[in-house]
């Protein structure tokens, strides 16, 4: 079963029509977002432009499919070729690399695990760079760090296209669902012509000025995210140890200030020691990792992001990274054996 993380409510977003930003490629935007975008409702966008999808995880998927279900013309690669058979047998396009896809496409998404295989994938020997050209635009949706984004964005640029960065927040359910929010930066044209597409994708959607902001935004949101994970397990395994029921906290929690989406979905999962993979444990303890970089940077404490990742990174290590990032609670059981070798 997987869990939901489907955390916030529902915000319609409507497009105005506009015109093609592909004059030479028989495309036109004719955008028809639902004004009613709950979240089983089918959003529908006309971009008459090939899209590309690189990268087809737990997110990119769902985000390609919902693409394929409005009408797009996509166009698919994953580094696992497997992972592009559902895509296909729903009528999506498939090329053997990124260079391709990017060469066959007005505008390439990448949704991939962290910074390097983003920069490999996008600027690598076969990467998506290579296929672009002056008229076509690079969105990379993955979560990496300032740096990265800067380097992809520079390679990219250096084609004559454009560049937006774009990571997500919200999981596997709101990916599923239309339901992510974009936090954009980069070119502001770009981001104005895939607005429709975000929107299929998502249900709100920030642009917050240069590259590099997005990725810190959501590196933030992230390092939160994580730190209030790790302090709700060190919470539920307390109540357990005083006598408490876990399930009942979990109820308490869900009534007053510190109520979040996250304790109520994730919980009574985690009170089982169940943990189906929504968000892997080894990406929260990456955007810890990268949260820590950017404090570093600007020379902020963080001390309880930093102890918050040394569990996940205990959790990592004890084998556990490919289990949802709920898992991290294992970490504060005292029971995790090491990993064979
Ligand atoms: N899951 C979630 O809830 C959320 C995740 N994110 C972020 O989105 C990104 C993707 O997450 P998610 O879909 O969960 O992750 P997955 O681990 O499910 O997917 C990772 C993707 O990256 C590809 N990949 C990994 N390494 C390489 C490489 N060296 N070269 C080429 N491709 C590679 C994988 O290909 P292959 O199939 O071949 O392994 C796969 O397509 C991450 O940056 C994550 O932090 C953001 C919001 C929510
Ligand atoms: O990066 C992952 C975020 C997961 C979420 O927002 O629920």
């Amino acid at each position: 079963m997987a869990i939901s993380s489907s955390f916030c409510p529902t915000i319609s977003i409507s497009s105005p029509r506009r015109p093609s930003p592909f004059p030479n490629s028989c495309c036109t935007f004719a955008t028809v977002v639902s004004s009613q975008l709950s979240k089983e409702a089918t959003k529908s966008v006309e971009f008459q432009g090939r899209v590309g999808f690189l990268g087809l995880g737990i997110m990119g998927t769902p985000m390609a499919v919902n693409l394929l279900k409005a009408g797009c013309d996509i166009t698919v690669w994953n580094r696992t070729k497997s992972k592009c058979d559902h895509l296909i047998n729903l009528g999506a396009k498939y090329e053997s690399s990124p260079t391709e896809v990017a060469s066959s496409c007005n505008v390439t998404f990448a949704m991939l695990a962290e910074p390097e295989s983003a920069i490999d994938v996008a600027c690598g020997t076969n990467g998506a760079a290579k296929g672009m050209s002056p008229g076509k635009g690079y969105v990379d949706v993955s979560t990496v760090d300032g740096a990265t984004a800067k380097l992809i964005n520079k390679h990219i640029k250096d084609t004559g296209a454009l560049f937006l960065e774009a990571p997500v927040s919200g999981s596997k359910k709101p990916a599923e669902d239309g339901q992510l929010i974009f936090l954009a930066a980069g070119d502001a044209s770009l981001y104005e012509t895939v607005a429709p597409l975000l929107d299929v994708m998502g249900k709100s959607r920030f642009y917050l000025g240069e590259v590099g902001n997005g990725a810190a935004m959501k590196l933030v949101v992230n390092m939160i995210m994580g730190s209030m994970m790790a302090s709700f397990s060190e919470g539920l395994l307390l109540s357990e140890q005083v006598g408490l029921d876990p399930n009942v906290l979990v109820k308490v929690i869900s009534q007053g200030a510190i109520s979040a989406p996250m304790y109520s979905v994730k919980g009574p999962s985690m009170v089982k020691a169940s943990y189906p993979t929504a968000f892997p444990l080894k990406h929260q303890q990456k955007d810890l990792r990268l949260a820590l970089g950017l404090a570093e940077s600007v020379s902020q404490p963080i001390p309880i992001a930093a102890a918050a990742n040394e569990l996940y990174k205990a959790a990592k290590f004890h084998g556990l990274g490919d289990q949802d990032f709920s898992a991290v609670i294992e970490a504060l059981r005292g029971k995790l054996q090491r990993p064979e070798h």
